[in-house]
């Protein structure tokens, strides 16, 4: 079985179908991009993955080593719980917490603190702590934010939120790290270094990763698979050059060339 199995998920709004009907599969180790026009249903299958909706039908089931759980309809801190970790669409950083809390927040949310076991076993709780600190270190090394650990997150430059907001998720350990369009807003030189970043975390901690992202030059040059929704339905998926090539694909972005639709992103 498949790392993440996604079956016949579909979500409804009324009578809106945002999602219908939709199979996917992510393999341990892929990373997989996941395209389609503007309203096709892409944020809402990462809401369904990560709890924030629950499905009107189907299932998505996460297999760790054998065993394997059921999401669909979890809340969204028992999702992450079981491993899945996003990133949102539009920054959702604790602005007025430093750098460091916004990652030890996030950490903490992994971890059971039964307050009488925090005070008995005194050593092994401050042990703890040392272990999450220069784990955040090491985070924020790799992203180039040792120098900002006690800023505010509100004064970093929009890039560095946004990959503040990726050391948040990577704080929870996933076992799949979600990235809903994360060079959104991001010039081409910021782009680039972020898609230098999501190769090296991925490298470094053994990650899955899942994106959903309007910038065809960095879906093309890192996704090993993409899947392709339109009006809430999979309508393709494969290596890159074959979505490409894909006539449903070319017609759902209304003959762009889709190795350059980022434009049709608003
Ligand atoms: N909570 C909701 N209630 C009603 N309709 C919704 C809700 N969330 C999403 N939709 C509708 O579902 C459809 C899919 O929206 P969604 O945001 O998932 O698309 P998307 O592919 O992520 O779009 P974009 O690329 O513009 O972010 C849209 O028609 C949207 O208006």
């Amino acid at each position: 079985m498949s790392l993440l199995s996604v079956e016949k998920l579909t979500k409804s709004f009324g009578g809106l179908t945002a999602v219908s009907n939709v199979n996917m599969y992510v393999e341990k180790g892929e990373l997989v991009g996941l395209i389609g026009p503007n309203g096709a249903g892409k944020t809402t299958l990462f809401n369904l993955l990560t709890g924030v909706y629950v499905p009107t039908t189907g299932s998505i089931k996460l297999d760790l080593n054998g065993s394997v759980k059921e999401l669909g309809g979890l809340k969204p801190y028992n999702v992450t719980k079981a491993g899945l970790a996003r990133t949102f669409q539009n920054i959702r950083l604790f602005k007025d917490l430093t750098v460091m809390d916004n990652i030890r927040i996030a950490m903490h949310q992994n971890i059971d603190y039964k307050l009488p076991a925090a005070f008995l076993r005194f050593n092994k709780f401050y042990k703890e702590e040392e272990r999450m600190l220069e784990e955040a270190d090491k985070l924020l090394d790799i992203f180039h934010l040792s120098n900002k650990k006690g800023e505010l997150a509100k004064n970093l430059p929009y890039g560095e939120q946004r990959h503040l907001e990726i050391i948040r998720a990577l704080a929870t350990k996933p076992s799949i790290l979600l990235l809903d369009e994360p060079a959104a807003g991001m010039n081409p030189n910021e782009t680039k270094n972020l898609t230098d970043t999501i190769a090296q975390i991925r490298k470094e901690f053994d990650l899955t990763v899942m994106l959903i992202e309007h910038d065809m030059s960095l879906v093309m040059k890192i996704c090993e698979r993409i899947y392709v929704l339109d009006y809430g339905m999979m309508i393709a998926s494969g290596i890159p050059s074959e979505v490409r090539a894909n006539k449903r694909v070319i017609e759902a972005y209304l003959g762009e060339d889709v190795s350059d639709a980022s434009n049709k992103k608003s």
